[in-house]
């Protein structure tokens, strides 16, 4: 077992530089050396035990085959930019982080559906919305939704039958379903691939009015199909986080979707921290010693902690305010619209910029809610959400 061989003093860790807390963590198990991932060569590599990288570094036979690597840990849900029998072939141990920023994300859908509710004059409650892929994200949403009364539908091939939970082909889900989310990893082999999964075909079977979200991976939605189909279907709606050739993002497409942001749903503060502590402590078990960081020790105080309602507010409007107080999603639309007047070079730069200076977010339950003077309906979809709600002695379960 190449574990028993490593003397963690002599360990050298390459980590990308845009890791939350990476030698916070990491220092205590070796000397950390911080690059930037999206560049990340071999050369970095050739004396590196640890490669602790993001989504960006494309970790394949090429980037680790002369390396001397025993563990790479990505510190994302995804790990579709790694090449997991090229790892293998190395004999180098893999660990992600799975649903680290599961709740990110869902946060991340719920305020892109109230800033379009509020836009285009509905409730939400009274949607039906298909979950593409009921994973991490997926289930949480799922739940999250259906505790609001919202009509919800999943369709995941590789799922059994659930009680409670609706499981439906893809053609029906985009037949039945107002609005359509993707939480699919990006595949590309096997029995049910979801590279291009929705394509002109897809799209076009959508219903009217509908609003598609697309906060996985790009390449999911085929970029090209989904810009002629909105040439044509002024009706539908579109958010994207995502992008086919990311950080390459087409200005015509990015002009023509409704919600645009640069591949930051899981960016919650909190997401990003437990995704370095999962990987933290896959590392620790790999060596044999034990994790002494806990992710306690690293999350600081929200800037925001107390909201207070009175009686007055209504459920709508109450849960606006929480969310928009923790999250505003239109921030990070208008910065993404300032790619449009961009060259494509300076374009792909800012697309990194703006996830690398990425302002603080926090989730949703890290915000205290007193609402103990507000309906039993306002304490019901707050705590639905997932917002931390005083206790006031009412039973809102
Ligand atoms: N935008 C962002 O910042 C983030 C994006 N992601 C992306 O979202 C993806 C999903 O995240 P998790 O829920 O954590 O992953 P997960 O692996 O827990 O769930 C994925 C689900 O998709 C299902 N699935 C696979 N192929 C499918 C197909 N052809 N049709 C329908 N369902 C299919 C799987 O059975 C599984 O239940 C990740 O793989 C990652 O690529 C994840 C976190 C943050
Ligand atoms: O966890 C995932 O999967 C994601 O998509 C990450 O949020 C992406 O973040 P970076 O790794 O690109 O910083």
């Amino acid at each position: 077992m190449k574990s028993e061989v490593i003397k963690p003093a002599a360990l050298k860790i390459v980590a990308d530089e845009n890791i939350p807390l990476v030698r916070e963590c990491f220092a205590e198990l070796g000397n950390v050396v911080t690059l930037p991932g999206r560049s990340l060569s071999a050369d970095d590599l050739a004396d590196a035990d640890v490669l602790v990288a993001r989504s960006v570094t494309r970790v394949n036979k090429e980037l680790v085959q002369n390396s001397s690597l025993k563990f790479v840990g990505t510190c994302t849900a995804g790990f579709d930019h790694v090449d997991l029998q090229a790892l293998k072939a190395q004999g180098i141990e893999f660990s992600s982080a799975p649903g680290c920023n599961a709740r990110s994300v869902v946060e991340y859908v719920l305020c892109a559906l109230d800033i379009l509710a509020e836009r285009d004059g509905y409730c939400i409650t009274g949607r039906t919305v298909g979950i593409v892929g009921k994973g991490q994200v997926g289930s949480r949403l799922y739940r999250a939704l259906q505790a609001l009364g919202v009509t919800v539908m999943a369709n995941d091939p590789l799922l059994e039958p659930e009680a409670g939970v609706e499981l439906v082909e893809l053609d029906e889900l985009l037949e039945r379903c107002d609005v359509i989310a993707l939480h699919t990893p990006l595949t590309t082999s096997g029995d049910y691939p979801t590279y291009h999964l929705m394509g002109e075909q897809q799209l076009l079977a959508m219903k009217h009015g509908a609003v598609l979200i697309n906060a996985g991976r790009g390449a999911v939605v085929d970029n090209r199909a989904l810009l002629n189909v909105l040439k044509v279907r002024d009706d539908l709606s579109v958010v994207l986080d995502v992008w086919e050739h990311e950080p390459d993002v087409d200005p015509e497409l990015l002009e023509l979707v409704d919600i645009a942001t640069p591949h930051i749903a899981g960016y919650s503060l909190d997401g990003k921290i437990t995704g370095t502590v999962m990987v933290y402590q896959a590392l620790c078990r790999f060596l044999g010693l034990p994790a002494r960081t806990s992710q306690q020790d690293l999350t600081p105080l929200p800037p925001l902690m107390k909201l207070d309602f009175t009686g007055t507010v209504d459920a709508d409007q109450a849960t606006s305010v929480a969310m928009r107080a923790t999250y505003d999603i239109r921030r990070d639309d208008a910065l993404m619209r300032r790619l449009l007047k961009m060259e494509p070079e300076a374009r792909r730069l800012a697309f990194d910029f703006m996830r690398k200076n990425y302002s603080e977010r926090r989730e949703f339950s890290t915000l205290n809610i007193d609402a103990s003077r507000s309906s039993q309906e306002v304490q019901q979809r707050l705590q639905a959400l997932g917002f931390c709600l005083q206790d006031n002695g009412l039973s809102v379960g």
